[in-house]
């Protein structure tokens, strides 16, 4: 059996409660990757929330905090998406703050069950963060929400007992 979850089409996912997080360490690049993941999902009539916080390396664990309050609520996510940007600078901060932070997000997905998608840009300069930032461009926020999405789709199908 295969099962290609980008193949599925972009069918809605109604009902669904999909959790953003965003890191607004740049403020214009995490508008645009903002942008894209809201427009994805609305495009999937999933609903979302968004929280913000300082930086990448605070995105995990605001993602486990509230998706266990959500839980604990009766009022669970069905997803996830990260947004961020991390830039390199001068030190080694840069891969602890990449690596750590994308370590964390997969960890959390695995041990949660839960369809993540990974919109923190990890990059050399401000240039190549906007040109994956862009809507217009390479639209990596509307492309973490889709593959959160796309998981979503098929965990549902699986929950469900049925293979579309
Ligand atoms: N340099 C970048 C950071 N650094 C901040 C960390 O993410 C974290 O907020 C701090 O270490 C306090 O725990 N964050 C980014 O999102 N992007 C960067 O380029
Ligand atoms: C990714 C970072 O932590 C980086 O922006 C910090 O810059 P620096 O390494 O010059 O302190």
């Amino acid at each position: 059996m295969i099962t290609d979850t980008r193949a599925e089409p972009r069918e809605p996912v109604p009902g669904a409660r999909v959790l953003i997080v965003e890191a607004r360490y740049y403020d214009g690049i995490a508008d645009e990757l903002l942008a894209g993941a809201r427009a994805a999902l609305e495009a999937a009539s999933a609903s979302w929330d968004l929280v913000t916080v300082d930086g990448a390396l605070e995105i995990p664990a605001m993602i486990a905090i509230a998706v266990d309050a959500a839980r604990s609520g009766g009022r669970p996510y069905d997803a996830a998406v990260a947004l961020g940007c991390v830039i390199r600078g001068e030190t080694g901060h840069y891969d602890i703050v990449a690596g750590e932070s994308a370590r964390a997000l997969m960890d959390l997905s695995v041990a949660e069950r839960l369809p993540l998608g990974n919109g923190i840009l990890t990059v050399e300069n401000e240039a190549q963060a906007w040109a994956r930032a862009r809507v217009s461009e390479m639209n990596k926020g509307g492309g973490a929400a889709e593959a959160a999405l796309g998981v979503l789709r098929h965990a549902r199908r699986l929950r469900e007992g049925t293979r579309g």
